[in-house]
């Protein structure tokens, strides 16, 4: 999310000097007045979103992958930002596996420029996780943890992230491969060891909906906000709702996507589902419809909000306050709306009346088409 350099700079005292200074007829000055600030736009959109020709987001990838052949064994920390659904998904399954002893968390902060600095809030939610300083490291940004590592980094210093604490190196900063280790990899030390949210009778079903629901939902979502052509845009909210309007049709037979048990498909959906409305919808330009216009998926929001120590892990006002201040492209003001209806506490926490779908895990062909 880093802008490198500040280009408003430059870009308000070019507009200024256009508007007080100049002799040019109206017309043209409006005219270079839009196209100084269309370029600029586009700067500071290559910096925060790298864009194919065409285009459309194309999320970088992540630089440290674990390496489940040979899995770490040392003290761990995490490393994690509330706004982010990457780092949201670590959160909720290290939760529902009781490793918070374990495994001690760093909850950073967007700074300004979009990069993570660790800050506490001068009035935390005692309810709900809040930012806080490096337990591990004392670093003052996330920048510095990942420079901690022998040789440097000069990459993204993206949340989540894994650290071995003893080595004082980055063990990995795949949101995936992080939730995938905390449920199965880490058993001898988690309070809940007989919770498997990936049972091999399901692995083929949750990597399918994980097929559907990462590029058209999860990352959907950046596709739609971060288009920079209007032809990547409608490419992308197109498939953003054809899944959607496909979920709610599943969603009406199906307590969870693989059935009666909650898997790692459904946190990662959630993540993404929970910042619908409060973010998506209005910063991102996933407008066809709200996510409470789907009564199904909303039920199914409630379902896994309300299941024991996930609601703890959602804290709305960060979620907000670190989108809408942030992403200065998107939303120069940086004003942070009214939370929309819905989205509060007490209407997710409204019965969602779902234990009576089927309980049968239904294995069936899932396609957007
Ligand atoms: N592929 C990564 C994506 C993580 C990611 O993009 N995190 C964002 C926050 S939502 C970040 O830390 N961005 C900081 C930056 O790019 O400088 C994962 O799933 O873990």
């Amino acid at each position: 999310m880093s802008l490198n350099n500040n280009p408003n700079t430059n870009l308000i005292k070019t507009i200024t000097k256009l508007l007080w200074g100049s002799s040019l007829p109206p017309q043209l000055l409006i005219s270079t007045v839009r196209s100084t600030w269309s370029a600029t736009w586009q700067l500071m959109m290559s910096q925060l979103a790298p864009s194919d020709p065409t285009g459309s987001y194309t999320r970088p990838t992540s630089q440290f992958r674990l390496n489940f052949k040979s899995p770490p064994k040392k003290q761990l920390h995490l490393y994690v930002g509330l706004p982010c659904p990457w780092a949201h998904r670590t959160l909720i399954v290290l939760a529902l596996k009781g490793l918070e002893d374990s495994i001690p968390v760093s909850i950073a902060s967007p700074g300004v420029d979009g990069s993570w600095e660790f800050r506490v809030l001068p009035d935390p939610d005692k309810e709900k996780l809040a930012p806080c300083l490096d337990k591990a490291n004392r670093c003052k940004t996330l920048r510095e943890v990942y420079n901690l590592t022998r040789g440097g980094y000069s990459g993204r210093s993206t949340v989540p992230m894994l650290w071995d604490v003893e080595n004082k190196e980055v063990v990995c900063n795949e949101s995936y491969d992080i939730i995938e280790f905390f449920n199965s990899g880490l058993n001898r030390i988690a309070g809940n060891p007989e919770l498997d949210l990936s049972p091999p009778a399901l692995k083929d079903e949750i990597k399918k909906w994980n097929d559907i629901i990462y590029p058209n939902v999860n990352n959907g979502v950046y596709r739609c906000g971060f288009a920079q052509s209007q032809e990547a845009y409608d490419k992308a909210a197109e498939g953003l709702f054809k899944t959607l309007e496909m979920l709610e049709d599943h969603l009406g037979e199906s307590r969870y996507l693989c059935g009666e048990v909650l898997t790692l498909a459904d946190v990662c959906l959630f993540t993404t589902l929970i910042r619908f409305d409060v973010v998506y919808n209005v910063l991102f330009k996933c407008t066809k419809k709200k996510l409470i216009e789907f009564p199904n998926l909303h039920g199914y929001l409630r379902d896994i909000y309300q299941t024991p120590k996930v609601a703890e892990t959602c804290n709305m006002g960060q979620i907000m306050e670190g989108y809408y201040k942030i992403l200065f492209p998107l939303n120069p003001g940086g004003i942070n709306p009214i939370m929309p209806s819905g989205c509060e506490d007490e209407v997710l926490s409204n019965p969602h009346n779902r234990d009576s779908l089927p309980l049968e895990a239904k294995v069936v062909q899932h396609s957007v088409s």
